[in-house]
């Protein structure tokens, strides 16, 4: 039985900008795949890291390790990507951009091109299905993989900007912070943003990336992710926090994954706290709401009780999130339309 605070945040209309698809899969799709796939021995609390516990960021690559090995056909994507969907729209959430990493499988057929075909296919086949959602494609490069691979995910990103019908909007930077390094993916970054394709990058997710956070705030990226030691007090500089001010960065910040993989030490730290009072651009986001076991309602909602938010002003954030996103503005103009139209209902 849900309270009434909680119905609030799943009837809130929210905006889902950072969600990696591998990392979104729910406890029951998971149950799915280990059913197709009993051989590989995998239980789900390899998976998923539940409530109260922590684990390092080396330990949350190692649970994606494991996610991988579950989804290496066109058939598994497809479900993963059409659950993934549905979940977030039952949770409330209008427009989401879902990113992944396009995998080749060799035992499998599976090629990178395939992948980002099968996850539009599950966007496509929601819209057709009249899921109340609107869902746009972020294509990622992992960093660990370099220049070459980071070019040629650009290269296939470009491709099917033009060949979507709009659904693939742009690049994301992800994968393990501590391997590799962003000047030997910024060509590749360039030449995304020249095409035309948005930038969501992950910058100074841990302490000592001072220099690449520097060097790909210079392209400049048109969201950041996390950023969580970007300012002066956790070991960042006051002249990078300028830079994201003028240039008004929107920051994509995800609680419980920051908390859950020890980046952060505990919600009340969280450097949410430090950019809303900047009063600079922010999106509360899940990251991987399947891994850490949360959705967007209950991190809308931890960040009002840890910030004391009034119901206003977590409306007025979940609001002001769209003008953050990377759709079009005629996308843009019926999510506000549809935030009006929802307010009177959840004010009443
Ligand atoms: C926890 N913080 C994080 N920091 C950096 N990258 C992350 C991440 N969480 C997820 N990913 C990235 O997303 C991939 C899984 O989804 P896809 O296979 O792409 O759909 C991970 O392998 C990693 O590259
Ligand atoms: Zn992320």
């Amino acid at each position: 039985v849900m309270d009434n605070d909680a119905v609030f945040y799943r009837e809130l209309p929210k905006v889902e900008l950072h969600a990696h698809l591998n990392g979104s899969v729910s406890a029951q799709t998971i149950e799915k795949l280990i059913s197709r796939k009993p051989h590989l021995n995998i239980e789900h609390s390899m998976t998923a890291i539940g409530k109260g516990q922590r684990r390092t960021l080396d330990e949350c690559f190692e649970v994606f390790r494991v996610i991988h090995k579950l989804v290496d056909t066109e058939e598994d994507i497809l479900m993963v990507a059409t659950d993934v969907i549905k979940e977030f729209a039952a949770d409330g959430v209008k427009y989401l951009e879902l990113r992944s990493t396009p995998r080749e499988e060799r035992d499998t057929g599976l090629t990178k091109r395939s992948y980002i075909e099968t996850v539009i296919k599950a966007i496509q086949k929601c819209k057709e299905e009249g899921v109340d959602i609107d869902v746009r494609f972020l294509v990622a490069i992992d960093r660990r993989n370099g220049t070459e691979v980071a070019l040629e995910t650009v290269n296939l990103a470009e491709e099917f900007m033009l060949s979507s019908d709009g659904l693939v909007v742009g690049i994301d930077l992800s994968g393990d912070p501590t391997v590799g390094h962003g000047k030997d993916l910024l060509p590749a970054l360039q030449k995304a943003k020249n095409s035309g394709l948005k930038l969501s990058l992950h910058l100074s997710e841990i302490p000592s990336q001072l220099d690449e956070s520097d060097l790909l705030l210079s392209l400049p990226p048109d969201r950041i992710g996390h950023g969580t030691f970007l300012h002066p007090e956790v070991g960042g500089s006051q002249s990078l926090v300028d830079k994201v001010v003028q240039k008004k960065i929107p920051i994509e910040l995800c609680l419980t994954s920051n908390v859950k993989g020890n980046t952060v030490p505990c919600y009340a730290k969280h450097h949410f706290k430090y950019w809303y009072e900047l009063g600079h651009p922010t999106v509360l986001c899940t990251d991987d709401k399947g891994v850490f076991c949360t959705d967007l309602s209950q991190e809308y909602q931890l960040a009002a009780s840890t910030f004391g938010l009034s119901h206003e002003a977590v409306w007025k954030l979940s609001q002001q999130a769209i003008d953050s996103i990377f759709g079009p503005e005629t996308v843009k103009q019926q999510l506000k339309e549809k935030w009006n139209d929802l307010h009177p209902q959840l004010f009443k």
